[in-house]
């Protein structure tokens, strides 16, 4: 018998209405391309497959895992187990057609954020992601402007990606259950990005340089980069803090600050 490991993260799913309204929301179809990340004893994993008529690649870390999966469903040729790190997995081997990764997975919360980092290298591939997540950091991804929850993650999330807020899941529907409550967040690769920034590197800078201390203005958290005219003379107002500026907002600062440079 297997047993749950904390280092991995491991909370599996065993409500059944739960795991029939997250696949209900993924809504998956005969002949798309779908990847798990994490299918651990494989809660998510069987009604994926059943929906795709048996076709799946999922990615796994522990690899006591491995033998457990391939016994249970050694009947699906089309499901390919991948014994990897997800945070280090290439997708793009998974790309063998022009069909576009559809990605799930109920993560384990201390990866995710860095997981949802490395999968926008392959932003171009992905048409969608559907994570279980921390309830905060589903709130975070999703937030706008003026909300408590945004800040530096759901600006860079939703610079590359739409991202949405579906169902809050509570914490008896995993065993073990977690000590925190779990959403699921839809994320939507843009295909094309309204305000692009010259350097993307420089908005994460400007935008982490902003949210440095919450509640100082813009005019004090970026001194290091620019100075209170510079930033009024891209019609924003130095008194104003960063929980206020929208992404484009941000984007003007960064693309400020990229000019400057190279013309410095
Ligand atoms: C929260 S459990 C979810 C398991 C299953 N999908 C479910 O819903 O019951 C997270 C799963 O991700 C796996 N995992 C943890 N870290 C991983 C990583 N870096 N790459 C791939 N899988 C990982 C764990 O072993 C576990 O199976």
């Amino acid at each position: 018998m297997h047993r749950a490991r904390k280092r991995f993260g491991q909370n599996f799913l065993h409500d059944a209405g739960i795991i029939d309204r997250i696949v209900g929301s993924i809504a998956p179809k005969p002949g798309q391309h779908m990847v798990e990340i994490g299918p651990g004893r494989g809660a998510l994993t069987e009604p994926l497959l059943e929906a795709t008529g048996g076709e799946l690649d999922v990615v796994e870390l522990d690899r006591d895992l491995i033998p457990i999966l391939k016994t249970q469903f050694f009947r699906h040729e089309n499901l390919r187990i991948h014994e990897a790190d997800a945070l280090t997995f290439d997708f793009n081997t998974l790309v063998t057609d022009d069909r576009p990764l559809r990605l799930v997975g109920n993560l384990p919360y201390n990866i995710s954020t860095p997981l949802m980092f490395h999968l926008l290298d392959y932003s171009d591939h992905i048409h969608d992601m559907h994570f279980m997540l921390q309830k905060e950091v589903v709130q975070r991804l999703c937030a706008a402007p003026g909300d408590n929850a945004y800040g530096r993650l759901g600006i860079m999330i939703q610079y590359y990606c739409e991202a949405r807020y579906l169902f809050t899941v509570p914490p008896g529907a995993f065993a073990p259950p977690p000590k925190v409550e779990s959403a699921i967040v839809r994320l939507n690769p843009r295909t094309t990005i309204e305000y692009p920034a010259d350097d993307p590197d420089k908005l994460a800078v400007v935008v982490r340089t902003a949210f440095n201390q919450r509640r100082k203005t813009l005019r004090n958290n970026l001194k290091p980069l620019m100075s209170a005219e510079a930033i009024e003379s891209l019609g924003l107002n130095p008194g104003e803090r960063a929980e206020n500026l929208s992404i484009r907002d941000f984007v003007m600062l960064a693309n400020h600050l990229s000019r400057t440079e190279s013309s410095a």
